[in-house]
């Protein structure tokens, strides 16, 4: 199948900075991609170079089989990571605003009840809460039913239950053949909601492929934490990997030793282990390898080799690309 998304080599450096390094991807239609990188990784530059508001340095990029800055802007969505809108408009005004931009849009209360923004409808933009006016913006990007879809960070500052409905939205969708590239810091809804996700780190994707075989292949072995504040030099006898809980890491006690490489079966004998040498725990839980463990073995050490340069070289670029050009983009009819 034709690729909606293809790009090869892209680059693009700011001064010093090394924004995009050799980046290369390329998506199908239908498809959700989620890019997933640490902070300046390069996905919103990524995002931008694929939506034609950054000219990349080298490199080639079609989106819908045209050059980005030539696209027909009725058939591009694209949700920058900030944007503004008029301020004194409802939530309903705004998304009849943006549809009207279009020549072949959505019904604007559709999108209002997709985002599940009726109830706050006539609330005007301002006065929303912060994941009330994300999910406008979310709205204001599919309002012209595109063919391809951009989301720059779709559902921070979005409660859970908001989160599954933007999630429903982009599944739907996805299954009615609009392909959707989306960026995130959120690796559950990266797992959930992609078909492929790719790891962007330094400005360049370090891995791509769907969420289980990143797992499979980077992920690791499972994790019985055991929360204790005793040293891993006590667990030396076990015949299983032990290990300080990895920096970061979600939801994993600070004071904690984790075990790898073991079954939940074996799990007993790790307690009759703890307890025939009296070391005190507070709880234990096992788990799978998931994509935080993936992004944590890939991420970090390209994180650590660019965070020792920046403190050896420091770090410059011009002046901040206005993100409302981004907004543009995706918005002019
Ligand atoms: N217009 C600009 N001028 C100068 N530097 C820039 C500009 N845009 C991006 N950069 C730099 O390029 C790098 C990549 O930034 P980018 O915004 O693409 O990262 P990101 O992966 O989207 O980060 P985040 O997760 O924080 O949104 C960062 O070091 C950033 O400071």
């Amino acid at each position: 199948m034709e690729a909606v998304v293809d790009a090869t080599d892209l680059e693009k450096t700011y001064g010093e900075t090394v924004a995009l390094s050799g980046a290369s991807l390329s998506v199908a239609q239908g498809e959700v991609f989620a890019l997933i990188g640490p902070n300046g990784a390069g996905k919103t530059t990524l995002v931008r170079a694929l939506t034609g508001t950054v000219e990349p340095d080298g490199g080639t990029a079609t989106i819908l089989g045209a050059s980005p800055s030539a696209v027909d802007r009725d058939r591009l969505g694209v949700l920058p990571q900030e944007f503004s809108p008029p301020a004194r408009l409802s939530a309903r005004e705004l998304l009849a605003y943006y549809a009207g931009l279009y020549d072949d849009p959505r019904d604007p209360a559709d999108v209002l009840a997709d985002v599940g923004l009726v109830d706050a409808g006539d609330t005007w933009y301002e006065n929303l809460s912060g994941g009330q006016r994300r999910r406008v913006c979310v709205g204001s990007a599919l309002v012209n039913d595109p063919d391809l879809l951009f989301l720059d960070e779709p559902t921070t500052g979005i409660d859970p239950a908001g989160r599954r409905t933007v999630w429903r939205l982009i599944e739907d969708l996805a299954d009615a053949g609009t392909t959707v590239v989306l960026t995130t810091h959120d690796m559950a809804e990266a797992e959930h909601l992609a078909d492929r996700v790719g790891l962007l780190a330094d400005g360049s994707l370090v891995a791509q492929g769907p969420p289980a075989d990143l797992v499979r292949e980077y992920g690791g072995s499972s994790r019985l934490t055991v929360e204790t504040t005793a040293d891993p030099d006590s667990f030396a006898d076990l015949e299983y990997p032990v290990e300080r809980p990895q920096r970061g890491r979600n939801r994993t006690p600070e004071e904690a030793v984790v075990v790898r490489e073991i079954d939940p079966a074996a799990i007993e004998g790790v307690v009759d282990y703890l307890e025939d040498r009296d070391i005190a725990y507070t709880g234990l839980s096992w788990a799978e390898p998931d994509l935080e463990d993936v992004y944590l073995s890939l991420a970090e050490p390209t994180e650590r080799e660019r965070t020792r340069r920046l403190e050896g070289g420091g770090e410059s670029g011009d002046a901040a690309a206005d993100d409302s050009d981004l907004a543009q983009a995706g918005e002019t009819a």
